[in-house]
């Protein structure tokens, strides 16, 4: 399996973007999954690629555990989290025989697993595959940046928590893109405050503003911030994510809850979806703008 393997199959995803963090738990995959939900309510159609082989959390979070992927002729066939089929996924998660089964690989078991990924899933067209990535700098990312290099990834999304001890992570993650050569299109501030579902008051639990602080320090864009939200934890651990969460908990026994026909509109019906919106936006922009820049360059080299 070779470079252009990986580059042919890719030749029908106009953008790659990898969304990476410097620490575990700060809400890298649930970002991926938001902005996943987002592009995919802004009309576009997008694939999640989840490369976090020892935790893929992906598959949960869509409401996709216990699926199987398909064998055709043209490649794996991806999971599709929506009736539109606009929001495809991929995981190791779908190959693992039960959801508590470990991966214990070595490097190059996982660089082959991510090399596979790559260039035997068949996407069809895609404006976005955003491809989730472990916490750290580790083999995986090392892989897909190799595997994707010749085909040019668009850039990294970076993921932190306001605290201190997280933005010392991010910067060695921000160091790793700068060292690969992966452009940073934006870094995104999460589980920045708490706000009140009773009286809608914000308590910066972990502080707030040390991401736009780092992002404005380290000359990268900032996308958004958002803030702990309780329907968010609902919607991404509840099996059926037709339910609209709601933020006072489960409804009671006997008490009709809310439905919707797909994922994608029950997250439109939670809060945080108007600040993934912009954050989803401002990532457009950015890629289009990161794009026309690198036309100007090439036009200008061969005139
Ligand atoms: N803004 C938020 N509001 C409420 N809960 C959140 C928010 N962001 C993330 N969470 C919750 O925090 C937990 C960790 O999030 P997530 O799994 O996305 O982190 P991660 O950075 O991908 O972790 P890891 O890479 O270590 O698996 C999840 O239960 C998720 O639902
Ligand atoms: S801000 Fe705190 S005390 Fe006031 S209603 Fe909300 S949770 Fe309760």
């Amino acid at each position: 399996m070779s470079h252009a393997e990986v580059g042919s199959r890719l030749a029908s995803i106009k953008h790659v973007v990898l969304v990476l963090s410097g620490k575990g738990g700060v809400g890298k995959s649930s970002c991926t999954v938001q902005l996943a939900l987002s592009l995919v309510g802004q009309g576009q159609r997008v694939g999640v690629l989840d490369i976090d082989l020892c935790g893929p959390s992906i598959p949960r979070m869509l409401g996709l555990e216990g699926r199987q992927i398909h064998q055709a002729s043209a490649g794996w066939v991806p999971v599709f989290a929506d009736p539109s089929k606009r929001l495809a996924c991929m995981s190791i998660g779908f190959l693992l025989p039960s959801k508590d089964a470990s991966v214990v690989w070595r490097g190059p078991k996982k660089n082959a697993m991510i090399k596979q990924f790559l260039a035997d899933v068949y996407w069809g067209d895609l404006d976005y595959l955003l491809i989730d990535t472990p916490p750290g700098t580790s083999d995986e990312h090392l892989a897909a940046v190799e595997y994707l290099q010749e085909w040019s990834p668009d850039g990294a999304v970076v993921v932190t928590t306001p605290q201190a001890v997280a933005l010392a992570d991010v910067k060695k993650e921000i160091d790793f893109c700068r060292k690969v050569g992966l452009p940073i299109l934006g870094l995104v501030e999460n589980m920045s405050g708490f706000v009140c579902p009773h009286c809608a008051e914000c308590t910066n639990v972990f502080s707030t503003g040390g991401g736009e602080g780092l992002a404005r320090h380290a000359g990268i864009p900032f996308l958004g911030r958002a803030p702990i939200d309780p329907a968010l934890v609902m919607l991404l651990e509840q099996e059926d994510k037709t339910l609209v969460p709601s933020a006072n908990g489960p409804a009671a026994a006997g008490q009709e809850q809310e439905r919707t026909a797909s994922i994608v509109e029950t997250y439109q019906r939670c809060q945080l979806s108007k600040l993934f919106a912009e954050i989803a936006r401002r990532l457009t922009e950015g890629v289009a703008q990161q794009q026309q820049q690198q036309q100007q360059t090439a036009d200008t080299m061969y005139s």
